[in-house]
């Protein structure tokens, strides 16, 4: 798992060394590492030496780190100019603006239909409120050749660093030079939409980063093997993982299906699937015929090691029945119980109170503004990302709150975010598809390890993961048929993507 940070998690980790007077050597670290990541890309297009670098720069330091660089890039031939962005060239950085002129560096008003690269130095994590930044420029008649490369210094002009969000316009770079450490709006929201490569420069302050309390967290292939990957050589296929599977109902038998499947592609040692008489029958018939290995029964068995509620069951009395003694099943047998869907409708309250092994949900965005409305009104004017933290951290239970960004929220402040690879997965079933991922990982997992809550988050992330990659590989073969993803999430397990 790799860390990101918030904007103000960065900058409290520069402090004591801003306040130690360093402010000047991070920002020419920072500046040096720009350079040399603009002058790799313009290398890969055999476009160095002679080759023009304009600078869009605004008013802090931002544009300060981007007016150093130019003058690093001067020193290795690059032709550079700067154009002040939204402020006067006096108002410039002056150590920048300082550094800039003396390596030969112009102020311009044009961007030179030649410009093999621009440097969005407008606005970094100081960034608040709204900006336009295509906006201005095509106000001004300043317009980028298709043929330059965009590089954000630090992340684009107009993403907010915390969240990703972007109130105005932004840019989208084909690299984002990145500073100390990546910023998760380089990873979450529209902002994962704009920073094209990120590569992160080590500016001298990993230590104090080391220091910081809930960095988030980012899931990496690697990951997958981790939490997915092949079992003890010597499981046999009850201590492998027993998945209880409480999903379809007559309305929507297809729900445990997809479930199933992904559950059978994720790898599980055996499927349970609970599916009391009436609605049994349509059920357990449609998921018999898809995966003739699942055991049907009418509950959740004693050897089921987690359980998935939910997916499909409808909104009947029969359905709050099923949930009602799922839950208590696990209860009983302390296994992770992961609640998605219609489940998530009939949670109350006191459910937060019982002690489960670990309770996951994994609401959509209607689902989480559902949840919250119903049990902490309160919140309901927050962002639905800050209400997925505040709602797992107040309930003391595990949310994977599922929308283009996907992210996963702890009890304990502990979270990961995970951008959006494909549009693709937007497509109706694609969550039981997930819940089948998740319910796999979480079957494997045995809540007596003294590492335990560390294993379930890695196995969300991962799980999380492991859904994206196989929403990619379906989308470059034409496209998401949620029927078919099981294929691709086999396919996804053995592949590097990367
Ligand atoms: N703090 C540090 O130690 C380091 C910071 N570095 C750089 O410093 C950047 C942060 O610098 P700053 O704090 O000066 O902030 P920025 O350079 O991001 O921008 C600050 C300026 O933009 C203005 N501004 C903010 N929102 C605006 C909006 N919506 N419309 C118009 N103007 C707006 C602010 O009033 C302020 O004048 C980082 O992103 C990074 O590039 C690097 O030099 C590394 C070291």
């Amino acid at each position: 798992m790799r860390r990101c940070y918030t904007g103000a998690q960065i900058r409290a980790a520069e402090k004591p060394r801003l306040e130690a007077g360093d402010g000047p050597v991070l920002m020419r670290r920072a500046a040096w590492g720009l350079a040399h990541h603009t002058f790799q890309l313009l290398a890969t297009r055999a476009q160095t030496y002679g080759s023009r670098v304009i600078g869009l720069i605004g008013k802090g330091n931002n544009g300060g780190d981007t007016l150093w660089a130019l003058s690093f890039l001067a020193k290795r031939g690059i032709a550079i100019a700067a154009i002040p962005i939204n402020t006067t060239p006096t108002d410039l950085h002056p150590e920048g603006l300082a550094a800039f002129r003396r390596a030969g560096g112009r102020i311009v008003d044009k961007i030179p239909t030649d410009t093999a690269a621009v440097i969005d130095g407008v606005l970094g994590t100081g960034f608040s409120g709204s900006f336009d930044l295509p906006g201005y420029l095509a106000t001004n008649h300043l317009s980028i050749p298709a043929t330059a490369a965009v590089i954000a210094c630090d992340i684009p002009s107009g993403v907010l660093a915390d969240t990703g969000d972007i109130p105005g316009a932004a840019l989208a770079a084909d690299l984002t030079v990145t500073f100390a450490g990546p910023k998760v709006g380089l990873f979450a929201e529209a902002g994962s939409q704009h920073s094209g490569t990120i590569r992160v420069v080590d500016i001298g302050i990993n230590d104090q980063l080391a220091a910081i309390d809930h960095p988030w967290w980012i899931a990496e292939i690697p990951d997958v093997a981790k939490s997915y990957g092949t079992p003890a050589w010597d499981v046999h296929k009850y201590s492998r993982g027993v998945l209880g599977v409480v999903a379809g109902s007559a309305e929507y038998p297809g729900a445990a299906v997809l479930v199933v499947n992904a559950a059978a592609a994720t790898g599980v040692g055996y499927i349970s699937l609970v599916a009391e008489p009436p609605r049994g029958k349509t059920v357990a018939d449609k998921v018999i015929s898809a995966n003739p290995q699942a055991v049907v029964a009418d509950q959740l068995t004693d050897k089921a090691t987690a359980v998935v509620i939910g997916p499909g069951l409808g909104e009947t009395m029969r359905a709050k029945d099923a949930t009602g003694a799922a839950l208590q099943a696990a209860l009983r047998l302390q296994i992770p119980v992961l609640v998605d869907a219609s489940g998530l409708d009939v949670l109350q309250a006191e459910v937060f109170e019982l002690g489960f092994a670990a309770l996951v949900l994994t609401p959509h965005v209607g689902e989480m503004r559902r949840l919250t409305q119903r049990l902490a009104p309160d919140l309901a004017e927050h962002s639905v990302v800050d209400q997925a933290a505040e709602f797992a951290r107040r309930f003391d239970t595990w949310i994977v709150l599922k929308s283009a960004t996907t992210y996963v929220f702890g009890p304990h402040g502990i979270r990961s975010v995970h951008p959006g690879r494909t549009p693709e997965l937007a497509t109706a079933g694609t969550g039981d598809t997930l819940s089948g991922i998740l319910g796999a990982g979480l079957s494997r997992l045995r809540p007596e390890d003294h590492d335990f809550m560390q294993r379930l988050f890695h196995t969300l992330s991962a799980g999380v993961r492991l859904h994206s990659m196989a929403g990619e590989l379906a989308a470059r073969d034409g496209g998401v048929v949620v029927s078919t993803l099981e294929h691709y999430i086999r396919q996804a397990k053995r592949q590097d993507l990367e």
